[in-house]
């Protein structure tokens, strides 16, 4: 692991066939029991990642519910600070810490709106946002571990640069189906399997039908 970035775990729930959401954004993948996992592991770590497409479709939360424990710091991927002010990240920003990264792509008038809630605004990059460059940015803040919970475009943004350290997926007993249902990774993949990231399998965790497999890089 590069000193230089925080330690970085891949999450998600996976129907048996690799989606992650279905083509209409449905993506209640996980049991009661695999999300009071995931929460636990959220209490652990010292920021969530999402991207601006999940913010906009889920509008979820990204805080610890199922079990007892801290909050981590909220950060939502969105070059270009569109991100609603309804949104329940936005309204809940004077709880929950949150950090909203945009590029320089962002307009004066989406950078005014953004300041006017108490949220920090990290810029890296020109265009997308460049995720090593906001990693060291991060580890500057002291942010050691970070969870990246999704979606597909944001995983193959980390896996594309090697920029992860763990994968944790859980398999859930759906069949899904569909070109442009939403995969586990998406963008445009590698062109060999010998472009993959060596993984191995550390541990495997049955919670009845869900399967719960944590790889880690090689
Ligand atoms: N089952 C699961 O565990 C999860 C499912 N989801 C589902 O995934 C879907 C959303 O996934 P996606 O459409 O792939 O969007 P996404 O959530 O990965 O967001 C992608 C967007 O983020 C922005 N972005 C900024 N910088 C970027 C960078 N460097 N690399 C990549 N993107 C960057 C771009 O606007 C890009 O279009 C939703 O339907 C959501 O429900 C999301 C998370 C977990
Ligand atoms: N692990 C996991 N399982 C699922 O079935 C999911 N749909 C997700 N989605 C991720 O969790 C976010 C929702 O978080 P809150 O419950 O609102 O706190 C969602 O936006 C995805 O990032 N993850």
């Amino acid at each position: 692991m590069e000193k230089s970035r925080p330690y970085v775990i891949l999450s998600a729930a996976t129907s048996i066939d690799g989606k992650i959401a279905t083509v209409t954004g449905d993506s209640k993948l996980s049991s009661k029991q695999d999300s009071i996992r995931l929460h636990n592991l959220r209490s652990k770590v010292d920021a969530i990642i999402v991207g601006k497409n999940t913010v906009l479709i889920d509008d979820p939360m990204l805080t610890v519910r199922y079990t007892r424990g801290k909050n981590p710091i909220r950060i939502i991927l969105d070059s270009k600070g569109t991100i609603s002010k309804n949104s329940k990240i936005i309204q809940t920003s004077n709880k929950v810490p949150t950090i909203i990264a945009v590029s320089n792509q962002i307009s004066k008038s989406n950078l005014d709106k953004l300041k006017k809630f108490p949220i920090e605004i990290i810029v890296a990059g020109k265009n997308s946002i460049n995720i090593k460059l906001l990693l060291r940015k991060l580890s500057d803040k002291k942010i050691k571990s970070i969870l990246v919970e999704g979606g597909g475009t944001i995983n193959w943004g980390f896996i594309k640069y090697d920029l992860f350290d763990e994968l944790i997926i859980t398999i859930s007993p759906f069949l899904i189906g569909g070109k442009n249902a939403v995969s586990l990774i998406e963008g445009n993949g590698f062109r060999k399997i010998s472009n993959s990231p060596n993984l191995r399998l550390k541990s495997i965790k049955r919670l009845k039908n869900h399967l719960v497999l944590n790889y880690a890089k090689v």
